[in-house]
């Protein structure tokens, strides 16, 4: 086990605020301060600049980062190794996950990994790529499962699983006539997207950019936070959406919705687990190698 208030230094550094650490950490802020205090006292050297407007680093703090950030995670991974001598895992894991993953890929996986380990209590929370992505760089979840580029972050990132995003239309649409639609077609149509934020349309933007078109150019018709409330205005004939497959597995089976291709397009991407380097627990890490035993089968 390691000092606890390397954890605190190395929360700080990372999210250069004391108060943003303390809430992470479930700490009160003048614990923080006074752990960070007591720091710089043991080396006798000050570890932060608190002048200006954002903390920053000292060269006695970059040292210190550096050695805590490996002192942590070696001690993770003497936490994973020890749970594999005993073969029992328990303990909590706090996950973040993206919509089509959190609701359609991991109660199946999340069911079958409780049932095997009992003990291990599992939080998930469910929120868009940006959400998931920023919090996990806070600290707040041990693990997250995104469905988005990351922007802007440090992060560890792992593949978890193909995904393809296709064109959902309504039972009886018209294209459903078609082999696959035009390009020009889908701009004219009434496009019902995901939020900004959400890995899902930024995946559909990036693949739009490759060819050259803008997001502009299409008909967005409405924006909708949440993929079932998506289905359910494409399954009223609102309008056509691009969706991962793995959401629509149960309309496809009803016949309420129905996939159309489109011409030359072809949108895949990845899940990707994503942690903080050095951070990943042992439950954490038996969860991704569950997870990826899981899909192989
Ligand atoms: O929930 S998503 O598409 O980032």
């Amino acid at each position: 086990m390691y000092d606890p208030r390397l954890k605190t230094f190395v929360t700080v550094a990372t999210l250069k605020s004391f108060s943003r650490a303390a809430r992470i950490l479930f700490l009160s802020q003048p614990t923080v301060s006074l752990q960070i205090q007591s720091l710089e006292e043991q080396y006798g050297l000050p570890l932060l600049n608190r002048e200006g407007k954002e903390i920053t680093l000292t060269q006695a703090g970059e040292l210190l980062y550096q050695y805590a950030s490996e002192i942590i995670g070696l001690s993770l991974e003497a936490e994973t190794e020890i749970i594999k001598l005993t073969g029992r895992l328990k303990g909590k894991l706090v996950i973040g996950a993206t919509m089509t993953i959190g609701e359609y890929v991991l109660p199946k996986i999340v069911g079958s990994f409780k049932q095997q380990y009992p003990e291990v209590e599992i939080l998930m929370e469910v929120g868009n790529t940006e959400r998931i992505v920023r919090l996990v760089n806070q600290g707040r979840f041990d693990l997250g499962i995104i469905e988005g580029p990351i922007k802007n972050y440090h992060l560890v990132k792992e593949k978890f699983m193909e995904d393809e995003l296709v064109l959902i239309v309504p039972r009886g649409h018209p294209w459903t006539e078609l082999e696959a639609v035009h390009f020009e077609e889908l701009c004219n149509a009434r496009l019902i997207l995901r939020e900004p934020g959400s890995g899902t349309r930024q995946v559909l933007v990036e693949a739009l950019l490759s060819r050259g078109i803008k997001l502009s150019q299409l008909n967005v018709y409405m924006e909708l936070g949440s993929t079932e409330a998506i289905k359910a205005a494409v399954e009223v004939n609102l309008g056509v959406s691009i969706l991962s497959k793995m959401a629509i597995v149960k309309e496809l089976r009803l016949g309420s919705l129905q996939t159309v291709a489109i011409k030359n397009l072809r949108i895949m991407r990845t899940f990707d687990f994503i942690y903080q380097e050095n951070y990943l627990t042992g439950l954490a890490k038996e969860f991704i190698e569950f997870c990826l035993k899981w899909c192989s089968n």
